[in-house]
């Protein structure tokens, strides 16, 4: 076979309160496909496809193979890049995917997780899309990356906030202290268990005790022009619940199916920012 083609899901990150351990799947999808021909990206522009090379290259360092001088990438992705949608997870998901196979290496879905996580830097993103659903995320005690997904199969509609500019996940990791106070980190835990609670038993209104989070959102927020005051009115709007997506710009809630985001579209717009509104259903696989 000399074509090989890939569909991976994009992800929302932390939950808030998660921070680097929750990953939600959702319905929005990277497709790429790579035969074997000449070297050449095609559907890219120049500075994306630097990227896309650079990750077919780690990936062929990190499985230890040759890398081919022929492989001829097409990727069609309607994942916003930038966005705090995992977009750079689900390529490295992808091309790992591809060059696996490519070279009849097996990997099982755990394998999958450690060497994506390992290029991705943090195993949140890549988790979700390669098992589907809701993942916890976390280090065994060699330090590999390894994810289990929740048993989870019903969720509250999903609604995703994009504006109309990107923020890098390494510039927004920058802002995040490296050290929490204890009080800071019970909070967490706390918000992270009522979460999973509220999901587990379907008491969706429980999840408004779990919007503040402490280890990362409040830093980022200066970054997002109005963050604050939109994910504020989303709540008021009625929504159960409402984050930072990853690591941002971009607002992740969890709103009842009358839920209307138009308030919160103006809301942004007063700070000057353009959003566009994903409705989204997890992807359970
Ligand atoms: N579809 C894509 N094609 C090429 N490169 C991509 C693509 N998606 C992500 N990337 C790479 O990943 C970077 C964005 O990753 P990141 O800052 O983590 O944001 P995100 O929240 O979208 O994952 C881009 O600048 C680019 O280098
Ligand atoms: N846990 C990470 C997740 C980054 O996700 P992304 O989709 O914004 O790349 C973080 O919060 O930094």
């Amino acid at each position: 076979m000399d074509r090989f083609y890939e569909k991976i899901p994009c992800s929302t990150s932390n939950l808030g309160a998660g921070y680097d351990v929750f990953g939600l799947s959702l319905e929005l999808f990277l497709e790429i496909e790579a035969r074997f021909g000449q070297r050449k990206v095609t559907n890219l522009p120049i500075q994306l496809e630097n990227s896309l090379l650079n990750i077919e290259s780690k990936v062929h360092k990190i499985l230890s193979i040759k890398r081919p001088k022929n492989l001829t990438w097409t990727l069609n992705s309607n994942i916003p890049i930038g966005k705090g949608l995992g977009s750079s997870a689900s390529l490295i998901v992808g091309i790992l995917k591809i060059v696996s196979s490519a070279h009849s290496i097996r990997l099982s879905d755990q394998e999958l997780i450690s060497l994506a996580s390992s290029i991705e830097g943090h195993p949140d993103n890549v988790s979700p899309t390669i098992l589907g659903g809701l993942t916890i995320s976390f280090t065994d005690s060699d330090g590999n990356f390894k994810a289990i997904k929740t048993s989870i199969k019903e969720f509250p509609k999903s609604v995703v906030f994009v504006p109309d500019f990107s923020l890098q996940t390494r510039r927004a990791r920058q802002v995040v202290p490296s050290e929490v106070k204890l009080s800071d980190a019970v909070k967490n835990i706390s918000q992270t268990n009522i979460i999973l609670e509220s999901l587990y038993s379907k008491r969706y209104d429980i999840m408004q005790y779990a919007i503040h989070d402490k280890l990362h959102e409040n830093y980022r927020a200066n970054l997002i022009p109005g963050y604050t005051q939109v994910k504020d009115k989303i709540m008021n709007d009625g929504a159960y619940f409402a984050s930072l997506s990853g690591a941002g710009p971009s607002i992740f809630a969890f709103v009842p199916e009358d839920f209307d985001p138009e308030g919160a579209v103006y809301k942004w717009l007063e700070f000057g920012v353009r959003a566009k509104c994903y409705f989204l259903n997890v992807y359970l696989k």
